[in-house]
């Protein structure tokens, strides 16, 4: 399906690291299909030395040669890259944008006729266990969607969801590896404050995490089931949870997707304006 074309970045930061990472490890691609432009020539390099792929410091010359072409550069300086490439575009090229807050709307009224995707991935498409909702813009046929989807569902979980619930997903899953990660980290402090090493804490902090959200999407039991199974009666696990509630980190959890799905209807807001 992806023999031949070439996908173009604009941008080089962490997510598009993360995707590329992803994509060559699924062998979707070879590094040679992939064209990498940042205004950062450190970035080139370390993209060019981690992957072997192609990179320019021309925004046209990555525009030209891209097939599918990955906006992949912040929300804010969005409508000066869409202004830059808008001239440039063949109407056959495949947009895909990954900004957060960033609507088809906007994409649309600066890339006119073209056919766009707007996707919100996750850093851990890199490692193949990614989550990452499309949507399709006005121009974008079946066959684009099913382009993108098997991109991102090669490096993870992938599905096409109606534009409305981008800003959500924003605040659950594309963020969501932001609340993990401190998760983890805590856990492994609260491991050290036990009296485990700090080595050994980071990797049952990180691997009871895994195997818990496996549970959950291998057995198809709700969550609150499942930890019934971890519960005895007067026992240790409990006596934790006990404290999670008294703490409200359940609200706190609530609190934060929400904050984070606000964020994402700002971001669309400003750079509408
Ligand atoms: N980091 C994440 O977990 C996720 C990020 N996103 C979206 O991905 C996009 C990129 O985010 P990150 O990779 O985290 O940001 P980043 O800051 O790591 O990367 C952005 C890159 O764009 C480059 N850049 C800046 N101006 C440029 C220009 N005019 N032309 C070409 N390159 C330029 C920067 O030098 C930098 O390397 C954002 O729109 C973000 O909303 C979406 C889902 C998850
Ligand atoms: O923090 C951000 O704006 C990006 C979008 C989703 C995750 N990181």
């Amino acid at each position: 399906m992806l023999q031949n074309k070439k996908i173009g970045f604009i941008g080089s930061g962490a997510m598009a690291e993360a995707l590329i990472d992803g994509i060559l490890k699924a062998n979707l691609v070879t590094p040679s299909q992939i064209i990498v432009n940042d205004i950062s020539q450190n970035r080139l390099e370390h993209m060019a030395g981690k992957f072997g792929v192609l990179t320019t410091l021309s925004i046209k010359d990555t525009v030209k040669a891209a097939d599918i072409l990955f906006l992949t550069v912040k929300p804010q300086i969005i409508n000066g890259v869409l202004d830059a490439i808008a001239p440039l575009l063949s109407p056959t090229t495949l947009v895909v944008s990954i900004a957060a807050g960033i609507t088809i709307g906007i994409l649309e009224s600066k890339l006119i006729r073209i056919p766009i995707v707007r996707v919100m991935p996750n850093t851990p498409v890199a490692v193949g266990e990614g989550m990452s909702v499309l949507a399709l813009g006005h121009y974008a046929g079946e066959e684009n969607g099913e382009l993108v989807l098997t991109i991102f569902a090669s490096v993870g979980r992938a599905i096409i969801m109606d534009e409305n619930a981008m800003d959500a997903v924003t605040g659950l899953s594309g963020s969501g590896p932001g609340y993990v990660f401190v998760l983890i980290d805590a856990l492994t402090d609260a491991g050290v404050r036990v009296g485990l090493s700090r080595q050994n804490s980071l990797v049952m902090a990180a691997q009871t995490l895994l195997g818990a959200a496996k549970m959950v999407l291998e057995t198809g039991e709700h969550p609150a089931r499942l930890r019934d199974m971890v519960t005895s009666p007067g026992g240790t696990a409990i006596a934790g949870i006990h404290v999670l509630e008294q703490k409200g980190v359940r609200a706190a959890l609530i609190d934060a997707v929400e904050a984070a799905t606000k964020r994402s209807q700002e971001m669309g807001k400003k750079s509408h304006g």
